[in-house]
């Protein structure tokens, strides 16, 4: 790209107007070529701008005033909501935001020069109170205990009570808790001076079994009148089937800490997937869109063509959600993946669902996997791949391609990064014989999943 030199000085007010909406919601307007990002601002819109930050290449403005809106402005979103990062894109319409998942993934593959179609995104309706697990920082605001979130790239704290992308029933407990809390004065968690005491409250509800678990998250050891705390919230919410108190003592943005207590019921909540049936801890990896998952999962297996005669390979498998989906229609699924406690999931997993006698799970990278398998002479029908946002490394895409299955499917998190790797499966043999299809796993937010069909060139 040709080096620019600022055709807008630091503080200059100007007039503008809104051209395009990049990958973090920002509106993008042009100066002369140079583009200038503002936040709250959609395609469309001319508004007045102050310019608050130049670099060599592009520039960052805030908004006066509003000269012309959008039609797909959604009027009056809860401002809250967008400033703490919770819903970036909850000033857009929901058929808005599906065609800027679209767009954003067709714009990726132009800029590649790859000419693939990509099918309009899948969403959901409503697309709200779809998150079936929240974590939500405590702290103290004004000498009173509150729940809420952190504005993005910050550290001040916003109080909130409808937090609109999570379950509703997950609100509600979690207004409950708060309120119990209250009652027994537990001093909220201070980062500043790394005292106080309840750090986080984490909820977690089956979609299906509607088994709800709380984990209250110290700094300290000891969580004065715990027992008569966890007691409270189950006399007050009795689908509160679990309550655990987990101890992380550390100045550290990670959630959980390593030591977890049952204070009352059970230790894990169960959930249905498909028809299959998970247990999941306070630490478990679950998909947290359990409607969309669903239908993700049954397009990447409807894809596939599995028959029932299939050897599969899930690389990337996680607790084992779509390897054991997968291993209903084939007759072997082996699935690697990178973290131990996943895996031992995912085996526990496989047998509670009678699906351990055709499916095998391994510890490790995928990469060396798949050179394993590749030297045990597996050959796989099929390969499913679900990276993770960094996307393939170019060692297993050879390694996925010499194995030359019929088909590689790869359901991706982030469209930068498979369209980088699809450049790489065109110089392995392999070519996208469907439209790409985005899944709104994410409503309101900018996240882009999608799932790509890899076929080898014959
Ligand atoms: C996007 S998640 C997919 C999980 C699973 N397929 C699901 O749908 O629930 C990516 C997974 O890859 C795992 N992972 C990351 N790097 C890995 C590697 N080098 N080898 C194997 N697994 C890895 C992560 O721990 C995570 O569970």
């Amino acid at each position: 790209m040709a080096k620019i030199n600022a055709p807008v000085r630091n503080k200059e007010e100007l007039e503008v107007e809104i051209i395009d909406l990049s990958y973090q919601a920002m509106g993008v307007a042009k100066v002369d070529n140079y583009p200038l990002f503002i936040a709250d601002t959609l395609p469309g819109e001319k508004v007045m701008v102050k310019v608050t930050k130049t670099t060599k290449n592009f520039g960052y403005a805030r908004v006066l005033a509003y000269l012309k809106k959008s039609p797909d402005r959604v009027e009056n979103p809860k401002q809250k909501y967008m400033q703490t990062g919770i819903a970036p894109l909850g000033h857009l319409k929901y058929e808005a935001q599906l065609q800027f998942k679209q767009k954003l993934i067709q714009d990726l593959l132009k800029k590649a020069h790859l000419d693939l179609s990509v099918d309009q995104t899948l969403g959901m309706e409503p697309p709200y109170g779809y998150r079936n697990k929240a974590q939500v920082p405590v702290r103290q605001v004004r000498g009173q205990l509150e729940i809420g979130f952190f504005k993005q790239n910050s550290h001040d704290f916003l109080p909130l009570e409808n937090f609109m992308i999570q379950d509703k029933r997950i609100d509600e407990v979690l207004l409950a808790v708060r309120d119990i809390l209250r009652f027994y004065r537990t001093p909220a968690y201070n980062e500043e001076h790394h005292n106080g005491v309840i750090r986080h409250i984490l909820v977690r509800r089956g979609y299906y079994s509607k088994e709800v678990m709380v984990v209250l998250v110290t700094r300290t050891k000891d969580l004065r009148q715990a027992k008569e705390i966890a007691q409270k919230i189950q006399e007050q919410c009795p689908d509160v089937v679990s309550v655990l108190h987990n101890i992380n003592d550390k100045k550290t943005n990670v959630i959980l800490g390593q030591e977890t207590r049952l204070l009352a019921g059970k230790e894990t909540i169960t959930d249905t997937l498909n028809g299959l049936s998970f247990e999941i801890g306070a630490q478990s990896f679950y998909q947290v869109n359990p409607v969309q998952t669903e239908k993700l999962y049954n397009e990447a297996i409807k894809r596939a063509g599995l028959t029932g005669n299939e050897t599969v390979i899930d690389a990337y498998c996680g607790i084992g959600t779509i390897s054991l989906n997968m291993a209903k229609h084939a007759k072997k699924v082996y699935g690697v993946e990178i973290v131990p406690q996943a895996i031992k999931d995912a085996k526990e997993n496989a047998k509670r669902n009678y699906l351990a006698h055709n499916t095998e799970f391994e510890v490790g990278d995928a990469e060396s996997w798949m050179a394993k398998w590749q030297a045990q002479g597996i050959k796989p029908d099929v390969i499913m791949v679900d990276p993770p946002r960094k996307g393939l490394t170019e060692s297993l895409i050879e390694s996925a391609t010499q194995m030359a299955p019929r088909k590689i499917v790869y359901i991706s998190c982030n469209p930068a990064t498979l369209v980088r790797d699809l450049q790489q499966f065109k110089d392995c043999g392999y070519e996208v014989t469907q439209p790409i299809l985005p899944v709104d796993q994410f409503p309101q937010t900018t996240h882009v999943e999608s799932v790509t069909v890899l076929e080898r060139k014959k």
